[in-house]
């Protein structure tokens, strides 16, 4: 389903904290939400998935989302927050299948297609092997992966991830990436924040750069990550290469250290 962002405001505190954003995400693509700490990607991320209150309009497909229920936004819209908080001993299954919670009444036991639903997912996450542990005794890249598994299960047309990436080993990071992939490769629409400019770059179909809470800049990674806008937005140099995989960048230094760009 085609997600439309229009025109977004959020004031947290009595300050505008997201003004004007704009963004349209089509099933099929992910778009990578970037920007300096601060810059506004949680907070427009919490709006998405009605946690924060809002201004302008939010459809998904023909629905406009201000005037969906929360149980129904849990069967349309799928939020991996930031923050990675386990608060219950359950097993990583039983958590994972927290997931499905929105699509069965409650008390009814896992269907069959729930079962497979929560397998999948596990398994795009590479927590199969954790299935019988105490999710809360796992480590923190551990858990992370969990509770991605989680939203993964709830098989959502939106997924919308707040970097799903921090914190895991070089391995998982391109796991989660590749989970990301395959989902809107099934037809899902994603929208993922990173820091990882090379994970942006290399798996993220557009940019969208957040800059003191506005859409600074929107399009393809090779257009958007230029050495300029890098300077400009994160106040860094980056080397840049490239090679079958796409573009490769490695924040060097601050700019104006070494006199570029
Ligand atoms: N409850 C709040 N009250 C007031 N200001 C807030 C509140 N929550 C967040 N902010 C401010 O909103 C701004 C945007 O925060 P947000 O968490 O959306 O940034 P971000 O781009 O996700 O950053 P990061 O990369 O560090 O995760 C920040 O300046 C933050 O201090």
């Amino acid at each position: 389903m085609r997600l439309a962002i229009d025109d977004i405001g959020v004031v947290l505190g009595g300050r505008p904290v997201v003004s004007g954003v704009s963004l349209a995400i089509e099933p099929g693509r992910v778009v990578g939400l970037l920007g300096p700490n601060g810059a506004g990607k949680s907070t427009l991320m919490r709006a998405l998935a009605g946690q924060l209150p809002f201004i302008g309009r939010m459809a998904l497909g023909p629905q406009d989302l201000a005037t969906v229920g929360t149980a129904e936004r849990a069967r349309l819209i799928a939020y991996l927050p930031q923050t990675r908080t386990i608060g219950w001993r359950l097993k990583v299954r039983d958590l994972v299948a927290l997931g499905r919670l929105p699509w069965r009444p409650f008390g009814r036991p896992a269907s069959a297609g729930d079962r497979a639903a929560i397998d999948r997912a596990m398994a795009m996450m590479d927590v199969t092997a954790l299935a019988e542990r105490i999710a809360t005794e796992l480590s923190g890249g551990e858990q992370a992966r969990v509770l991605a598994a989680r939203a993964v299960a709830q098989e959502t047309p939106v997924l919308v991830a707040d970097e799903p990436a921090s914190g895991l080993d070089p391995a998982h990071q391109i796991t989660m990436m590749q989970a990301l992939r395959r989902l809107a490769d099934e037809g899902r629409t994603v929208l993922v924040s990173l820091h990882d400019l090379t994970l942006a770059a290399r798996w993220c179909d557009e940019i969208a750069m957040l800059m003191d809470g506005a859409l600074a800049a929107a399009g393809p990674p090779e257009t958007i990550l230029t050495d300029a806008r890098l300077a400009d937005v994160y106040g860094v140099t980056a080397h840049r290469a490239h090679d079958a995989g796409g573009l490769i960048l490695a924040p060097v230094d601050l700019v104006g250290r070494d006199g570029r760009p």
